[in-house]
């Protein structure tokens, strides 16, 4: 039964929309793939060329060179759009979805002209796999669970129509091809099953292995990692808004104190403490990060003055909170201290930000800390 939960629960979170990190460097496999399709398809134009020159009718030439082409043209438009992937969530599927059905047109051309080609080639078959492999790069497994069945049900399709369409048995058989068997195309259909998963596993992994580079592992909050990545995406958002956006740097006082009067165990339920509290009066758009040691980052998408009172009601709500500690019910009261920039007025890049916002954060922990300050004086 708990097993039935575990999968259950690994395939929804299989199948859930990724992360952004993951998403965006899954863009960058997206990129990656679309040279290589670019890449593949300048080959196939090389083909109708060969042809013509070893005897090929001029007929076939023409037809195989206009198929060329337009897959050439479709992956420039792949590759042009992939160069801009955050506005096309859609595009992995649709890209797979192309990379399955041209394997799917070449396989039916080959059948068309003499069956045994079509259904008991392996280099053009390899393709399917070659296009379910390409979906790990993207880091989403929805794509790799998509485009392997895509290739199972054209596959599949493909099959049953070139097999019904048989007069005889004879047309299965070929010298250079050998016999369609039935049940060797049945263990086609398995391995690409079996594909599929193996590069959804791949993919989910891959998921993981960034979230928890991107996350901190006391307080699950994502660290300096996830910053570093989103912090460019959440200033531009807010530039095409035009709105502000504050950073506070929040530091809890003493902490270094705590560690040695009470242990490091309650040292790390004192920074979860002030984590559940920012976490609750946290608003819609905010973010808040670890960036390592005692030091947090809000980041919110408001003018300094709006950020600096949410900030300090935040401290003031710390002060009147207190942790319990040990058996004995003890209390421990903290206090954090913070500095807050805000965009665009104290800086345009993430870096600028919270080099503004730990100048100020300095300056509250010299005037004694338990302290906010968002200007300097
Ligand atoms: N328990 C615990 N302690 C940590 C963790 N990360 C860093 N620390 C400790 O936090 C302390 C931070 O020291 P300081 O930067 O001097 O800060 P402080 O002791 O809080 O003093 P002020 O910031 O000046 O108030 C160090 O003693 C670190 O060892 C953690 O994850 N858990």
């Amino acid at each position: 039964m708990q097993g039935l939960h575990g999968l259950r629960g690994t395939l929804s979170r299989l199948m859930a929309r990724p992360d952004s990190i993951v998403l965006e460097l899954g863009a960058g496999g997206e990129l990656l793939v679309a040279r290589l399709r670019l890449l593949f398809a300048a080959l196939l134009l090389v083909l109708p060329v060969a042809n013509i020159l070893t005897g090929g009718g001029l007929g076939e030439t023409l037809a195989g060179l206009a198929g060329a082409i337009l897959i050439n043209l479709l992956s420039l438009l792949w590759l042009l759009l992939a160069r801009d992937p955050r506005r096309y969530p859609w595009l992995p599927f649709v890209t797979t979805g192309f990379d399955v059905s041209v394997v799917t047109l070449v396989l039916g051309l080959l059948a068309w002209q003499h069956p045994p080609a079509g259904l008991n080639s392996t280099v053009v078959w390899c393709c399917y796999a070659l296009a379910i492999m390409f979906t790990a790069l993207r880091g989403d497994g929805r794509a790799s669970v998509f485009a392997g069945l895509l290739a199972i049900l054209q596959y599949g399709a493909l099959l049953a129509v070139v097999v019904a369409s048989a007069d005889s048995p004879e047309r299965l058989i070929s010298s250079d091809y050998g016999v369609v068997h039935l049940g060797s195309q049945f263990q086609r259909l398995v391995l690409l099953a079996i594909l599929t998963a193996v590069t959804a596993v791949i993919a989910f992994r891959t998921q993981q292995l960034v979230l928890t580079s991107g996350h901190d592992r006391l307080t699950g909050l994502p660290n300096r990692t996830w910053l570093v990545h989103q912090g460019p995406q959440l200033l531009a958002q807010a530039r095409s808004q035009e709105c502000s956006l504050s950073v506070a740097l929040v530091n809890l006082d003493g902490l270094g104190r705590i560690n040695q009067q009470e242990g490091e165990h309650a040292g790390d339920r004192a920074l979860c403490h002030v984590v559940e509290l920012l976490r609750g009066m946290s608003g819609r758009g905010d973010r808040l990060v670890r960036l390592g040691g005692d030091e947090l980052v809000a980041v919110m998408p408001q003018p300094a003055g709006t950020a600096w009172e949410r900030m300090d009601a935040a401290r003031r709500e710390l002060t009147s909170r207190p942790l319990v500690v040990g058996r004995g019910g003890g209390r421990m009261y903290l206090s954090f201290s913070a500095g807050i920039a805000c965009s665009p007025a104290d800086g345009l890049s993430m870096a600028d930000l919270l080099r503004r916002a730990d100048r100020r954060l300095r300056q509250s922990k010299l005037e004694g800390g338990n302290k906010v300050i968002a200007r300097d004086d």
